[in-house]
Formats: structure tokens, sequence, C-alpha cells
């Protein structure tokens, strides 16, 4: 299916951004209960920081929020998550219209390795079946680069293999191909956890700089980064026999300075996980 060209972000009317809501989401892989009712207002134009231990069910909570945990065997989830009031998981929404949507950045940067720079940001577009004209394509390419904050290291040469890039903008190019589709929500997971802190400041500049044209939700297990780059802040945290739930939510700088539960003051503290 072809679908018409995607408004580049950066072009978007700051009044007009989506946010997400999660209503009472809970998720099993099998009969392993996971998630509980989690319910999270994830503002329009702001960065949310997802943080607890290890196991706690983020990831899990990221891809139920484009409907990629649907994608593994097993996997079950109840509750809704609404993007722009719409619930993503209605009868007859289609998961690729919703991934385009909400796109998503892995921990590991994953370019094609021998595709040039130019083909890996509009390779998102040929996935998301998006056809554009030869002369928007290159316009396309441009914006997302220079939204990805890395148009100036490598516009003159676009046409070599992304694979050739260091880590950091390796991970950047990837930013600059979710964003070429043009999408409402950007999910990150653990985006800077295979970079060193060089690479880790300028991709965190990015996201800086993507605040406000569109939403971010980020995985963290860096206490310094979520409190650097995020304005929202929900605490997870499921023990062996519970499953993962949010403690505590609210604006990242009241959280971290003035939390409500002990668990939550414990955590940013560094006193467990
Ligand atoms: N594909 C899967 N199949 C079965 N169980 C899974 C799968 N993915 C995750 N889990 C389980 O779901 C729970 C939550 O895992 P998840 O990766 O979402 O946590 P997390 O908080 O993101 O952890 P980390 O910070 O280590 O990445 C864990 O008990 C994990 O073992």
């Amino acid at each position: 299916m072809t679908t018409t060209v995607p408004q580049p972000s950066a072009t978007a009317d700051p009044g007009r951004l989506s946010g997400l809501e999660s209503r009472s989401v809970s998720a099993w892989f099998g009969s392993h209960k996971v998630l509980e009712r989690v319910s999270l207002a994830m503002p329009a134009g702001e960065v949310t920081a997802l943080i607890g231990p290890s196991g706690c069910g983020k990831s899990t909570f990221l891809r139920i929020l484009n409907r990629m945990h649907e994608m593994v065997r097993g996997a079950a989830l109840a509750g809704e998550v609404l993007l722009d009031d719409e619930d993503i998981y209605r009868h007859g929404r289609r998961p690729a219209e919703v991934r385009r949507r909400i796109g998503m950045v892995f921990q590991r940067p994953n370019p094609f390795p021998a595709m040039s720079i130019a083909d890996n940001v509009a390779s998102g577009l040929k996935l998301a079946g998006i056809k554009v004209g030869r002369e928007h394509r290159d316009q396309l390419i441009e914006d997302s680069l220079r939204q990805a904050g890395l148009w100036n290291e490598v516009s003159g040469r676009l046409s070599t293999p992304g694979g050739a890039l260091s880590g950091g903008q390796q991970q950047r190019l990837c930013i600059a191909r979710s964003l070429a589709v043009g999408p409402d929500i950007l999910l990150m997971d653990e985006p800077c956890s295979a970079l060193d802190p060089t690479s880790t400041r300028r991709v965190e500049k990015t996201i800086a700089e993507l605040r406000g044209q569109l939403t971010i939700v980020i995985v963290t297990h860096n206490m310094q980064q979520a409190q650097r780059v995020s304005q929202s802040c929900a605490f997870f945290l499921a023990s062996h026999d519970t499953p993962g739930r949010i403690v505590e939510a609210g604006p990242t700088e009241r959280l971290f300075s003035d939390p409500v539960d002990p668990r939550t003051a414990d955590y940013v503290n560094g006193r467990f996980g």
C-alpha cells in the first residue's frame, strides 16, 4: 500500500503535537504476568523517562506503546493505549499504521551497514510503503539528518555506507531513519547504553533538540540521563512474585528531589537496582 508523503516533524505545528496515554495496561508472556495495570500520561512535546530496576517491565511497556509486544509469540495484554484519544488497539486499526506514527529506536544502533547513509534514512519510507519523488526524497533525507543532529557530519558523504560511521553517529542515523516517516511519537529503548560518554551526550543533545517537535518516551538505567533529558518520569518496580507496576510518576525534577514513595527515593539515590 502507498501512503502520502509524511509531514516532517521539523515543520510540525507545536499546538498539534500528539501525546500518548496508557490506561490500565497489563501484560503477559504466556502465563507470566509482567505488568499490572499501568496507567501513564506521556505529555505531548515532552520527554518521558521510564526508570526502574532490571526486569520490571520497562521495555515490555515501551513495546506495547507501538504494538510490537504482540509480535512476540505467547504475548498478551489488556488495557488501552490512547494516541490522540484513540486506542491504538482499537479493532480494525492496522499495526503498521500505528508503528509509522509511533517510531522506535533500539539499544544497539541497527543501520543497514552496507547501505549508504542516504538510503538508510530513506529505508524507513520504503518499509512504511511511503512513496516520495526524487527531489522531495533528498530534502526529506537532509531534514531528517538535520533533526537527528547528524547532517553536518555526513552531508559530504551521503553515499558512503552507514556501517562506516561511529556508534554514536549510527545511533543518530537510526533516529534520522525513524524521523523520516514523520512520526508523532518516538520511543527509545536505552538508546545510549552501547555508546561512550561523548556519543551519549551528543544523542542527548539530539533528544533535547527534538523535544517540542514530537513526543519522546525513553527507557534509561542512567539516573543522570533521566534528569538531563526528561521532563516527566515514571518509576517501575516488580518483585519475584508481583508484576511490574508504576510506583510513582510525575515531573522529573520533583520525582528526584522530593519523591513521595520511599522506594522511589531509594532507587533514584542508588540504594538498590
Ligand atoms: N520475549 C519474552 N518472553 C518471555 N518473557 C519475557 C520476554 N521479554 C521479557 N520477558 C520477561 O518480562 C519481564 C519484564 O522484562 P523487560 O525486558 O520488559 O524488563 P525491563 O525493565 O525492560 O528490564 P531491563 O532493564 O533489564 O531491560 C521479565 O521478567 C522478563 O524476563
